[in-house]
């Protein structure tokens, strides 16, 4: 078995090419789109509603015909996803030739990389995966954290961006910035937050006094 190395993929501007257009390829296409991904290619000679639907939108390219091997020249990423062994071997021996990480949906041990399954709370980018022993414990892990990393997790980590942001500024001077980071960090995650906290500058200016002079936050 592989083992794999986590990271975090800036997608604007690199295309990726997805080949197949059934239900995992959709799968596929909409994880990219909602990880910002600005220039995917589907090529299949029958797409499913969602992704016609997406080409009509603009969101996606659909090129409805057969893979051919040029179809991943240009490409940064590629995903094999018909339900044709043949095709997918082909199109991952091509990208691997060509230097490119290709995700195999049919055989994961083929391709150079996997999809993990993923949480997003704003900034917050929680992510699992089992290494392909099985995709079904890791749906039911995300629902699980799902559950407890709630949407208001959106808002705790803007927060605290706002914050780390005047902490680390050159006007601010303390002695430990970083126990303070952490310390907002910490009470952060355990308070209740709604929408009008986060915008509210005053809001934050009083963390920072608070921080500073080491009070409790229970009446923020
Ligand atoms: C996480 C998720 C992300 C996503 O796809 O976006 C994802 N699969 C998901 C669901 C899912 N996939 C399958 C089932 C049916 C039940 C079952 O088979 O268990 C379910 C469950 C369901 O639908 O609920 C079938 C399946 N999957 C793969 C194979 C082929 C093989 O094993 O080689 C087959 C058999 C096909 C066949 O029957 O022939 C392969 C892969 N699937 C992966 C990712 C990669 C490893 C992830 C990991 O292990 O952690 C990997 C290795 C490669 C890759 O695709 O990158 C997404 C959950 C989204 C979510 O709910 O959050
Ligand atoms: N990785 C995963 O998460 C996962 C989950 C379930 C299934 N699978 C596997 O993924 C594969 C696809 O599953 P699906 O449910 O999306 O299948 P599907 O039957 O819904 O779609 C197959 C797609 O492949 C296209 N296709 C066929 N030949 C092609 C060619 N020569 N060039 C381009 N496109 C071509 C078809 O037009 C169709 O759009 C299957 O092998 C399945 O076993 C993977």
């Amino acid at each position: 078995m592989p083992s794999y190395y986590p990271l975090y993929v800036n997608l604007r501007g690199r295309r990726c090419i997805v080949i197949g257009g059934g239900s995992v390829s959709e799968r596929k296409v909409r994880g990219l789109l909602d990880s910002g991904a600005d220039m995917v290619t589907v090529i299949a000679p029958a797409a499913s509603p969602g992704l016609a639907e997406l080409a009509a939108k603009g969101s996606i390219q659909l090129l409805s015909r057969e893979y051919q091997e040029e179809d991943l020249t240009g490409a940064f990423l590629v995903f094999a996803a018909t339900d044709r062994r043949e095709i997918n071997e082909a199109v991952s021996r091509a990208g691997t030739r060509l230097g490119l990480l290709v995700n195999v949906a049919d055989n994961a041990d083929e391709g150079g990389f996997i999809t993990p399954s993923v949480i997003r709370r704003g900034e917050l980018l929680l992510s699992i995966t089992t290494g392909g022993a099985s995709p079904s414990l890791t749906a039911l892990i995300r629902q699980e954290l799902a559950e407890h990393y709630g949407h208001d997790y959106g808002q705790r980590v803007e927060l605290l961006r706002l914050l780390r942001q005047k902490v680390l500024s050159n006007e601010f001077h303390h002695k430990n910035k970083q126990e303070l980071l952490r310390k907002a960090a910490q009470e952060i995650s355990a308070l209740k937050l709604d929408n009008e906290n986060v915008r509210d500058h005053e809001f934050i200016d009083q963390w920072m006094i608070r921080l500073t002079t080491g009070g409790s936050n229970n009446g923020v």
